[in-house]
């Protein structure tokens, strides 16, 4: 943990403090820990399960019936695009998809860097397994045309200014309009001060935001529809250690709402 406090950006307006680059980067390596005995592909598959319970309450699948009141403008037919980056983050994007697929929608991966690192082949091989298409590029227009994207590109490992192939992938999301949800960090954003109108990469509006243990010092720039925490694992003793102050999930939810 750095010396500084690890609120990046303290508010006594919301219910939760942001955890830096620095600290969420530290955390995720002490939760690995023999201390804490985490493993990665464990956390994954929670933080995959929480981004596809988000996506199932932020866009429903329309209701069969057409007398039923349930239907709203955010309803989903169920094609959904999950666009993948090469970290933990795309492997995040991976289990989501899966999940998605058992919860009735139609998932499309997009994951231009396949990697034969473990826990990432195994993940392909599971959503192989689930019939669901894998495929290295995708088009401006085959995103417009899904009820949502899921942007699991890059989360709190990002730096600098983002390499082919993936900075054309995401001006292809931003020019294309879809409504995104982005896992942990909205991709092209810097993890500390947010979007930057300036450079075409950095511009993603996001319509949902899936903050995985603790939001990023970004996530206050963040104007889109729905914000919700995910990553219900944390142990005492790293909530302790990084101050971490968070709404309480209730009862067995995976997911809570921010405000
Ligand atoms: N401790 C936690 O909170 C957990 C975090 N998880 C996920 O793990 C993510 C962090 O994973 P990682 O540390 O692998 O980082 P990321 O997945 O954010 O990105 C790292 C990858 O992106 C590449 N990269 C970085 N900057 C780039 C640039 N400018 N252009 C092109 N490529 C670039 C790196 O080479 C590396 O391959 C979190 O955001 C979250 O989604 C979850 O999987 C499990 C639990
Ligand atoms: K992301």
């Amino acid at each position: 943990m750095s010396s500084a406090s690890s609120f990046a950006q303290p508010s006594r307006s919301r219910s939760w403090d942001a955890l830096s680059q620095k600290d969420a980067a530290q955390l995720d390596l002490d939760l690995f820990s023999p201390e804490f005995g985490f493993g990665t592909e464990q956390l994954m598959e929670l933080a995959g399960l929480a981004v596809a319970l988000a996506c199932a309450r932020a866009y429903p699948l329309q209701a069969t019936s057409k007398s039923d009141e349930s239907s709203s403008s955010s309803s989903s037919s169920g094609r959904v695009i999950i666009v993948c980056g090469p970290g933990n983050n795309g492997g995040d994007g991976l289990v989501a998809a899966r999940h998605l697929r058992l919860f009735g929608y139609s998932p499309e991966i997009v994951w231009p860097k396949p990697t034969e690192k473990q826990p990432m082949k195994n993940l392909l091989v599971q959503a192989r397994a689930m019939r669901i298409p894998v495929v290295e590029t995708v088009t401006e227009d085959a995103l417009r045309k899904a009820d949502f994207v899921i942007d699991a590109v890059f989360g709190f490992g990002f730096k600098g200014e983002p390499r082919a192939p993936f900075d054309a992938l995401l001006t292809s999301m931003i020019r294309s309009g879809a409504r995104v949800c982005s896992v942990d960090v909205p991709s092209g954003w810097d993890v500390e001060a947010g979007p930057d109108e300036s450079k075409e990469y950095a511009k993603l509006q996001p319509d949902v935001l899936v903050s995985l243990t603790a939001p990023k010092p970004c996530a206050v720039h963040f104007r889109g529809r729905q914000h919700y925490l995910g990553g219900r694992f944390v142990p005492p003793g790293i909530a302790e250690r990084y101050h971490l102050r968070l709404p309480e999930y209730p009862g067995s939810e995976q997911i809570i709402l921010l405000d």
